[in-house]
């Protein structure tokens, strides 16, 4: 809503460059109304310059839902005082107090010091200044380049000791441990994007080139591994966010998310996987032929040693569909020879 590029950001850029200071209400109801004492209604089209101009004079502004229109202008705000305000000028308390007693959002400007702050609820937040914001993104970027590339080679190996039948837990704890890490750079870099608004495409871009598909990849990899095969990956991808950093270091809870008990030996517990992860690789193979697969031979292995003729019995699958994948399976461990990093 005010980020870089939108008008009402422009707006707001306006009024920090002219030095007037603002209190702003994005939205009215009701609510708002109640609070309303005095100022202007004057209904006109939202506009940067309109509001440059009408942050001239003393008071709030209020905007419509659609924050296409200015409502009211030098209106003084009235919200209750007995609200709790961490806030120690009159202009943020007020905007402070409106936000919590409205739930609208509310822009307040400060006069002095510059700086836009953005109240909702209970929810505070002074917007920083884009070339921090940039920096701090960029410097995010080179961080994430580096755990993906510590990630791939992780994947790497854990899908050629996969072909190989060597996989203990602790290999797959392993990469669900630097695919967690890798998630949580994406995560605060999104957060950087939605604040840089325009200015945040080429971050976005770079983004989308070096991690688009590694949600995905860690769901078929918990539904490779998971010990009931009837939870659902997205559930347990969303307990593995909810661990702390600290715990996400232990290998032990990250095997407790897939089912296993924490007494377990990891670095001795063989596993198999169910095949769903590399099966993907092979184009063209469609999600449902490969749930087929996996429901016919339970793993991996066994989908490698089946026969032509095995693999056109499964629904789905006829004798073209048999070899490609065969030859697709072929094509996928080769490469991993290849790229295998030791
Ligand atoms: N209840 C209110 N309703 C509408 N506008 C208000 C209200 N309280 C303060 N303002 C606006 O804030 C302006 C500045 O007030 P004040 O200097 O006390 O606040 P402040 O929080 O110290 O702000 P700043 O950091 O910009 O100086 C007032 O001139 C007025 O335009």
């Amino acid at each position: 809503m005010i980020a870089p590029g939108t008008p009402l950001r422009e707006g707001l850029d306006n009024v920090v460059g002219a030095k007037t200071g603002a209190l702003i209400v994005i939205g009215y109801d009701e609510g708002v109304r109640q609070i309303v004492d005095g100022g202007f209604y004057i209904d006109c089209p939202f506009t940067p310059a309109h509001l440059y101009e009408l942050a001239k004079m003393d008071g709030a502004i209020i905007l419509s839902n659609d924050r296409k229109r200015i409502l009211f202008a030098n209106a003084q705000l009235v919200p209750d005082s007995s609200i709790p305000s961490t806030e120690t000028g009159i202009r943020h308390r007020t905007a402070q107090r409106t936000a919590r007693q409205t739930g609208k959002l509310v822009v307040s400007i400060s006069q002095r010091r510059n700086i836009i702050t953005l109240y909702k609820g209970n929810f505070r937040y002074a917007l920083k200044d884009i070339g921090v914001i940039l920096t701090k993104a960029n410097q995010a970027v080179q961080t994430l380049e580096k755990y993906k590339s510590v990630l791939d080679q992780t994947t790497t190996n854990l899908t050629a000791m996969e072909f190989e039948e060597l996989v203990t837990l602790s290999e797959v704890a392993l990469v669900l441990q630097r695919v967690e890490m890798v998630l949580r750079i994406k995560r605060e870099i999104e957060r950087y994007i939605h604040e840089l608004g325009t200015e945040g495409r080429l971050v976005s871009m770079q983004l989308d080139e070096l991690v688009s598909d590694t949600e995905e990849e860690a769901e078929l990899l918990i539904e490779d591994y998971c010990v009931n095969p009837d939870v659902s990956p997205k559930v347990v991808f969303q307990e593995l966010q909810k661990l702390s950093a600290d715990d996400l270091l232990k290998h032990s809870n990250l095997i407790r998310l897939l089912g296993y008990p924490s007494s377990i030996d990891i670095h001795e517990e063989a596993v198999l996987p169910r095949g769903y992860r590399i099966l993907h690789k092979i184009p063209r193979l469609p999600s449902i032929v490969i749930q087929k697969l996996v429901e016919r031979f339970e793993n991996l292995s066994r989908i490698m040693v089946a026969t032509i003729d095995e693999l056109d019995e499964v629904e789905g699958i006829g004798n073209v569909r048999a070899r490609m994948i065969k030859e697709g399976l072929k094509r996928v461990q080769e490469q991993v020879f290849i790229d295998r990093h030791i």
